[in-house]
């Protein structure tokens, strides 16, 4: 991208934009504007929104925290199908009560929990949610690391990726002897999420045979097993992770294919082979390298699906940009794309099209399926 140079003339619809960018920024921005909003009538829900919308922005840290602390303090389960007082709250999270007290109105603020006046405290909408979501309590668990790398955030983006940092050492896995189990476990419980979304959308439909690369724990190739049960399976991952899928009769029905993308070929045989959170992990040329090995795996009427959260897909652009921009930066490997990003890399590798699959939440996942 060039700097901008005032007086230097840019296409006519970017400098439409820019026109209109800039007064509507000026606008927002004048105090004049600010107070005629919150006294009118008609402006003041869009001047409530907004500025709702900003403080969000401005305290979401602290929000994060609060989810963290309910999370960690075991509230969650205690408040799973009774009320508790804050008394035995504050006994099972180790609080004192007013501590307890102090994180139990944050967390009703927050929609978490909810008060019973007298009777105590129960979940509230958002607690509910969360409480069936095993996925997305291990993340709130995991994200310890995170904002232990993000607690200076200009200082984690100067640093170019030069300097290991607590998420890049959890994800060392496999190449440097770390345990596999744990990073393991937090990718196989937020996994339901994913495929429900790949399910949906019948991708599957017409597929014979089907290998998972970077398929862990092979909780992706169960779930398409529940519902095509016909359908040939295997998993590829590193030795370690593919020792850790189950012996139980869906574990064993499946082929086991151990290890590494980088430098093992990937087995043919397979009409369907599928990236499941795997392509945004790496950078642009172990992502191409890893494209080209499965094209190489294909045969001539193959497939290929990239599952993961995109960047730029509407309604997905917090998870896409903001989240994982940042913590596949923090992580010191790969970032996250933008469908025709991935759909480049793609033709690169040898692929002869591709087309993007919507998908109901794409903050979970959005999807390509690529033809070779
Ligand atoms: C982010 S996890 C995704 C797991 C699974 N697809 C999911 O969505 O839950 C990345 C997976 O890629 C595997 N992996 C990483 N590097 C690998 C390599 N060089 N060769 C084979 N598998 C690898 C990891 O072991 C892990 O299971």
């Amino acid at each position: 991208m060039e700097p901008f140079a005032p007086g230097k003339s840019l296409p006519l619809a970017v400098e439409l934009k820019r026109r209109w960018i800039a007064l509507r920024n000026r606008v927002i921005g004048s105090q004049r504007f600010q107070q005629l909003a919150a006294r009118s009538p008609l402006l003041r829900p869009v001047a409530r929104r907004r500025s709702a919308m900003l403080f969000d922005l401005v305290a979401g840290f602290v929000y994060s925290q609060v989810l963290q602390a309910v999370v960690e303090a075991g509230l969650l389960e205690q408040l799973g199908d009774d009320p508790a007082s804050t008394a035995e709250l504050a006994q099972t999270g180790q609080l004192g009560l007013p501590a307890m007290e102090r994180l139990l109105r944050a967390a009703a603020a927050l929609g978490l929990v909810e008060a019973l006046g007298e009777a105590g405290w129960m979940l509230g909408e958002q607690g509910a949610a969360l409480r069936a979501n095993a996925g997305a309590q291990a993340m709130i668990r995991h994200h310890r690391l995170l904002y232990a790398d993000l607690a200076e955030p200009l200082a984690l983006l100067r640093d170019d990726r030069a300097k290991p940092t607590a998420l890049s050492s959890f994800w060392a896995y496999g190449t440097q002897g770390v345990d596999a189990g744990e990073y393991s476990a937090l990718m196989a419980q937020s996994q339901e999420m994913v495929a429900d979304q790949v399910l949906a959308s019948g991708v599957f439909d017409r597929c014979e045979a089907l290998l998972d690369v970077g398929g862990g724990r092979a909780v992706f190739a169960g779930k398409v097993r529940e519902s095509y049960p016909g359908l040939r399976l295997g998993v590829f991952d590193l030795p370690e992770v593919v020792a850790q899928i189950g012996t139980d009769a869906a574990g064993q029905a499946l082929a086991r294919h151990p290890g590494d993308f980088f430098k093992d070929s990937l087995p043919a045989g397979y009409q369907w082979i599928s990236l499941v959170r795997i392509l945004h992990d790496h950078d642009d040329d172990r992502a191409l390298a890893l494209l080209r090995a499965i094209r190489a795996a294909l045969p001539p009427e193959g497939h290929l699906l990239v599952a993961e959260p995109m960047a730029g897909v509407r309604g997905g652009e917090r998870m896409g940009d903001a989240y994982f921009g940042l913590y596949l930066w923090a992580m010191r490997s790969g970032r996250p794309r933008r469908p025709d990003e991935i759909g480049a890399l793609l033709r690169q590798a040898g692929f002869s099209g591709w087309r993007s699959v919507p998908t109901g939440l794409p903050v979970v996942t959005s999807l390509i399926v690529a033809n070779t």
